[in-house]
């Protein structure tokens, strides 16, 4: 029931509001790119897409960013989000009239584009959820540990292929991670191997490097070592050289079911890019609130 133009007749200029905010805060850092994609992907995995993820915690709920998982969400994409809602809601015939959920999807598409991604056309009409509680998310976001089973099936329960997966994976070629969610690879990774052997090795001496072992918790480091900035297809072009970060990124290559498709996208970015594009769409309609299932937050931090 999303479609492109659900605002045509409420809020025209809706698209343009937000794109100028994202715009604005992009210029002032590039951390706005990751962070809003993140928070995207972990608002449509728990309660589907509807903006359960930027409820602020009360006396009386602790709310799904408080959960463990939901920890390290910059706080970047939440100020996009909280922006952008401001400046729709100075719009007099716009305001109260755009939920976050949309204006979270909208602004999602405006930094992969701002960052050398695809462009595409939204889909809208999202309502914005009535509930978030951090017990909510226990089980429903993939952890870096992952092989390609468990992704393909945390994908599967949201309606995504593998193909899906493998495309949505690419997001990792922006933005950061903490040293820990990797540390296992490259210090005491088992018994024979002291790092993780699908792990490219100069790459590995050089995450040692960047996290030490007893380095402090908030050091986080590039997830594309080489086009950091950039959203692209490098991220396969790495996975090909043992340079995924994750396990659950390197596993992408690593395994034989998933392997030609990381290839083909590696050599071929117009490819790479409809499946992206294809796959974000379908992101985007999970577990989507209609009718009485949500409403329109005036504070996207704050139930009505
Ligand atoms: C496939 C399974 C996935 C796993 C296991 C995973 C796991 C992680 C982990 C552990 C981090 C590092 C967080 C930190 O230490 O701060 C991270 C960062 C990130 N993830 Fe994922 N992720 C997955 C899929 C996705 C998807 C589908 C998207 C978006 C479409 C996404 C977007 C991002 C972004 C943009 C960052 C960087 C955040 C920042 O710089 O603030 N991830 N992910
Ligand atoms: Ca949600
Ligand atoms: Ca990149």
């Amino acid at each position: 029931q999303l479609r492109r133009d659900y605002y045509a007749n409420t809020c025209p200029n809706v698209e343009t509001i937000v794109r100028n905010v994202v715009t604005q805060k992009f210029q002032q850092t590039f951390v706005t790119v990751p962070a809003t994609l993140r928070l995207f992907f972990h608002d449509c995995f728990v309660q589907g897409c509807d903006a359960s993820v930027i409820i602020a915690s009360t006396q009386n709920n602790q709310a799904e960013k408080d959960h463990p998982d939901n920890l390290s969400l910059a706080g970047d994409g939440f100020d996009t989000v909280i922006k952008a809602k401001a400046a729709v809601d100075a719009v007099p015939s716009c305001k109260n009239k755009v939920s976050c959920a949309d204006i979270l999807s909208m602004a999602t598409r405006d930094v992969i584009a701002l960052s050398g991604g695809p462009s595409y056309a939204v889909e809208l009409g999202r309502l914005d959820g009535l509930s978030s509680t951090a017990a909510s998310v226990d089980g429903k976001l993939p952890q870096p540990t992952f092989n390609l089973k468990q992704l393909t099936s945390l994908f599967a329960a949201n309606g995504l292929t593998q193909i899906d997966m493998i495309a949505l994976s690419a997001a990792h070629t922006v933005g950061f991670s903490h040293c820990s969610r990797f540390a296992n690879r490259i210090y005491n990774f088992s018994a024979q191997n002291p790092v993780d052997p699908t792990l490219n090795k100069a790459y590995a001496s050089q995450l040692q490097g960047m996290c030490p072992k007893n380095v402090d918790p908030s050091v986080a480091i590039n997830m594309d070592p080489n086009t950091p900035r950039t959203f692209d297809n490098v991220y396969y072009k790495n996975l090909q050289q043992g340079i995924g970060l994750f396990t659950s990124d390197q596993v992408l290559f690593t395994d034989a079911r998933s392997r030609p498709t990381v290839n083909a996208w590696a050599s071929n970015s117009a490819a790479f890019q409809k499946a992206f594009i294809k796959a974000i769409t379908k992101l985007g309609r999970v577990g989507v609130k209609t009718g009485s299932q949500g409403n329109i937050r005036s504070d996207c931090a704050a139930f009505n």
